[in-house]
């Protein structure tokens, strides 16, 4: 098998051989290996983010879930993930919990409470009462490994906090739409027809008819404020009422826009011009109370205002004075910056407004679709799946892992053995990744492949345990800094990437020969028949399987080195499962690269570092 890169190269795989006595190499050229073992294809299913499902999430594959005693954190061991369920889930998203883990609901804790039983959970699952924040994720003591929010928004979740502690959130986004959408068209119409006034009215024994004279929806100019899911149904609804609609979402495409009929304006455009505004974004620090003294009075006098988002959105003092004034007719709200708000709330009390208690996914079918989505979505995560719905960690579609997954193996690999080499100078600050590959440059989706490569670079040197969710965040933390290139190379694009190249400058190596002449620790590698090899350190071009772990070898190149080290591995009892040479030219240096399943005692080592031609060695666990 010649290395696709390096024209020197060839290789020939020899015989089984348990003993590297003998070795039988049947080809003389500057890359020889000897394989002991038959590849193993990686599973092309689920690239698993858990080692273990109970231990911290790791990268790695897997394609089941292997249950293992673990201590619980409270003492006793079990065998399956435990998950909490602190608000109100549908009874079908709880069988599907029920089949994987051990569930328990507990609907009513407080927030010390929850802190203090968190630690004994691999799982949270919450709606919009439950804050999870950074206090929760403390307590958990890195047991939490997923927080699932059975709806949309994640503004309850500390985000920050849950990457720091390298726990995965995952929402459930489109199950509650349609619901949302529905309430959010049921305020509407409701609101422009006093139906709760009335209705409240005539229960307290009155007959108002004349007050409680509406307004018509028809022909009106309705601004939708954020055209995500719920807010293209709203419109999309609307406009079945006859309304004009106008939309405002500075990340929306303008082609979902027109394909629903709706115009995207400005801001002001879409406040100024609209008799209905609706609103469908989420809480974040830019939106955060955007609709404020400022913004109301530039609303045209007589506005209504519909809010099924969040609360927080609206400045809710600033709204009670544009209601006072009449710039606002009238507001319908389902949410609230406190939830539930004060009994006393002005706003609550005001006899414009209309209220729900945050009812917007309240439907059976919602629930039930919801309960389902973040069951799946959390069972899959602990099973080691990465999941469509992740929110603080790069999605990456099912197609892309698939195929990355044996790739995701040589980039840890890549990064244990890059750390392993560096012997001190400045300190590592900058980690240069090289992709070779055939692949345009839209075509390859390396997140992984980089959170990879820093995880085999931070865990070796730190009790750290890295995964997608962290890795970047741990990166920046310990003032790493990453760089990624694409390399343009002439192989097939069938296999998204050739070789994979990671040089740390700036630092001496416990190796020298993996120098490059830029005084860089450069290596590369490449899967080979699914399995992840080392085909260059340094200059040299080698190729060994990335299994077990590694001796480097740099020697004078010349007959009969193979053996020697082979025998003192063997007289060590240390089984070799690969070898493989690379030279620069003939007689000159050479480069052995010698793979073996366990740690050779100090002796061995010593005793490869005496062989008069040995130059320098490295043993290096992966
Ligand atoms: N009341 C309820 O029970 C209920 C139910 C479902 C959803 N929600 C809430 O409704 C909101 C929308 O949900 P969704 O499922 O449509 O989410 P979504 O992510 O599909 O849509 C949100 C849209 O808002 C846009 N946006 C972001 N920042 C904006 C800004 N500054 N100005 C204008 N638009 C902006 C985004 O581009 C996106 O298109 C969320 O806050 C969600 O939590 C509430
Ligand atoms: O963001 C959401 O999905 C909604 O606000 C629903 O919240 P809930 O699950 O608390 O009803």
């Amino acid at each position: 098998m010649a290395s696709a890169t390096s024209a020197k190269s060839s290789s020939i795989i020899t015989s089984l051989n348990k003993s590297p006595k003998n070795p039988k190499i049947t080809s003389p050229n500057n890359l020889f290996f000897l394989k002991t073992k038959s590849p193993r294809p990686l599973p092309k299913k689920n690239l698993a983010i858990t080692n273990n499902a109970l231990s911290s999430p790791v990268l790695t594959t897997r394609e089941t879930y292997a249950p293992k005693e673990v201590n619980n954190g409270a003492g006793s061991l079990r065998t399956r993930p435990s998950i909490l369920v602190s608000e109100k889930l549908g009874e079908a998203g709880l069988a599907v919990l029920r089949q994987f883990a051990d569930v328990e609901c507990l609907y009513d804790l407080s927030p010390d409470e929850l802190c203090e039983k968190i630690v004994q959970f691999d799982a949270l699952i919450v709606r919009s009462g439950t804050k999870v924040n950074r206090a929760v994720f403390e307590a958990a003591k890195g047991q939490l490994k997923v927080v699932g929010r059975a709806g949309v928004g994640i503004d309850n979740v500390d985000l920050q906090a849950a990457t720091e502690f390298g726990s995965l959130v995952v929402n459930a986004p489109t199950a509650n739409t349609i619901a949302a959408a529905e309430h959010g068209i049921a305020l509407l119409t409701s609101m422009a027809r006093n139906v709760a006034q009335a209705d409240a009215s005539m229960k307290a024994g009155k007959w108002l008819r004349s007050k409680y004279v509406g307004v018509s929806l028809v022909g009106k100019t309705l601004a939708v404020m954020g055209f995500g899911k719920v807010g293209s149904e709203v419109a999309r609804r609307a406009k079945g009422l006859g309304m004009h609609v106008i939309a405002h979402d500075p990340y929306a495409p303008a082609d979902r826009a027109r394909a629903v009929g709706v115009e995207l304006v400005s801001f002001d455009h879409a406040i100024s011009t609209a008799d209905f505004i609706s609103i469908h974004m989420p809480l974040t620090q830019t939106t955060k109370k955007v609709f404020n003294d400022t913004t109301f009075s530039k609303m045209k006098k007589g506005v209504r205002i519909v809010n099924v988002a969040r609360g927080g959105v609206i400045d809710e003092d600033a709204l009670v004075r544009a209601l006072d004034n009449g710039v606002v007719a009238q507001a319908a709200l389902d949410v609230f910056t406190e939830e539930p708000p004060a009994k006393e709330s002005k706003l609550v009390q005001h006899e414009n407004v209309t209220v729900t208690p945050h009812l917007g996914a309240s439907t059976k079918e919602a629930q039930e679709g919801v309960a389902i989505e973040i069951a799946e979505a959390v069972t899959g995560a602990l099973r080691g799946e990465l999941s469509a719905t992740a929110v603080n960690a790069p999605m990456v579609s099912a197609e892309v892992l698939s195929e990355l997954a044996p790739y995701v193996h040589l980039a840890e690999k890549l990064g244990r053995l890059a750390v392993q080499l560096v012997a001190g100078g400045s300190g590592i600050q900058t980690i240069k990744v090289s992709y070779r590959s055939a692949r345009g440059q839209d075509d390859l989706d390396t997140r992984l492949l980089r959170a990879m490569i820093t995880k085999g670079i931070i865990e070796p040197i730190s009790d750290m345990h890295i995964n997608l969710v962290n890795a970047d965040f741990t990166a920046k933390q310990k003032g790493l800094r990453i760089t990624e290139e694409r390399v343009s190379v002439d192989s097939s694009p069938e296999n998204p990437i050739d070789s994979i190249q990671v040089q740390i400058p700036n630092v001496e190596s416990k190796f020298e020969s993996t120098m490059s002449e830029k005084g860089d620790i450069t290596i590369e590698g490449k899967v080979k028949d699914g399995i992840p090899h080392l085909t260059r350190v340094g200059s040299f071009g080698v190729d060994v399987s990335l299994e077990g772990n590694i001796i480097l070898c740099r020697q004078v190149d010349q007959p009969g080195m193979i053996g020697k080290v082979g025998n003192i591995l063997a007289d060590h009892n240390v089984n070799v499962n690969f070898m493989s040479v690379g030279r620069t030219s003939k007689k000159q240096k050479a480069i052995m690269a010698i793979g073996v399943d366990e740690q050779p005692e100090e002796d061995a080592l010593t005793k490869i570092g005496q062989v008069p031609a040995v130059e320098e060695f490295v043993f290096l666990n992966l």
